[in-house]
């Protein structure tokens, strides 16, 4: 049973309730039950989970009032951080997106189980579902995804003007920032805040956060091989 609590007070400032506990008790286990059969994550020791992925998804909301936000989660595989931002914000109205249909129908079974509500998991590619969605979300949201140029052009259409994409990423943020081939000038959207995390023990975390303040072009976001090959990365 995991009772480190004092990482997440240390990092967030509060211990979550017992109900949050319990249910995040209980993602835990269908996570393990389920991971072989769905492939879901290389990490899984219990520790391991709460510290790398439940609490490392929750890092930007000390910076980032998410409450009452309809925010999609894009690339969100076992469901980080959708599931984990539901579990502890169930105000908020939250899509779950994934390419892979094994991790939606693992999504759908913790939705189930979990009994969340106001929640959705949806099987479709981000570059396809952003122009049937069109400019619908208050946040966008994604967590090791793709390379910064690659994942800002499949986020960027799902937001309304006045919208902000949030990008959890690891130690080579700022390797991805210098190397940009300045995408964002052309998607119309800004990066207004950067949250450099120290490294508590899983390593050095930082969140970007853009705007979008005016209407994406029509051109974007283009064919995912196109998005690739423009960018040199994936
Ligand atoms: C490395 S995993 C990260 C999963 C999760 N966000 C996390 O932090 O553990 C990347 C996920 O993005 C999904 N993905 C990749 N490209 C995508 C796209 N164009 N549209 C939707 N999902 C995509 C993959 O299927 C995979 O589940």
């Amino acid at each position: 049973m995991f009772d480190n609590w004092k990482i997440f007070e240390n990092n967030l400032g509060f211990i979550p309730s017992n109900e949050i506990k319990e249910k995040l008790a209980k993602y835990y286990e269908i996570l393990v039950q389920e991971n072989s059969k769905y492939n879901l994550t290389r990490i899984i020791s219990e520790d391991d989970v709460y510290e790398k992925h439940f609490l490392d998804s929750l890092l930007f909301t000390k910076e980032f009032q998410i409450s009452n936000q309809k925010i999609i989660d894009i690339g969100t595989g076992p469901g980080f951080p959708g599931i984990v931002l539901k579990i502890f914000f169930p105000d908020t109205h939250i899509t779950l997106i994934d390419s892979n249909n094994k991790k939606i129908n693992f999504l759908n079974i913790v939705i189930d189980k979990l009994n969340l509500k106001k929640i959705e998991a949806k099987h479709d590619r981000a570059e396809e579902l952003a122009r049937k969605e069109n400019e619908n979300y208050d946040i966008a949201i994604s967590r090791a995804v793709a390379y910064l140029d690659v994942i800002l052009e499949l986020v960027v259409r799902f937001l309304k003007i006045d919208g902000q994409a949030i990008l959890l990423k690891g130690p080579r943020a700022e390797e991805e920032i210098k190397n940009s081939k300045q995408i964002e000038k052309k998607l119309k959207i800004t990066l207004v805040n950067k949250q450099i995390l120290p490294d508590t023990g899983f390593g050095e975390r930082v969140n970007l956060f853009y705007q979008k303040n005016i209407s994406t072009p029509e051109l974007y976001p283009r064919d995912y091989a196109k998005i690739v090959k423009e960018s040199g990365k994936k």
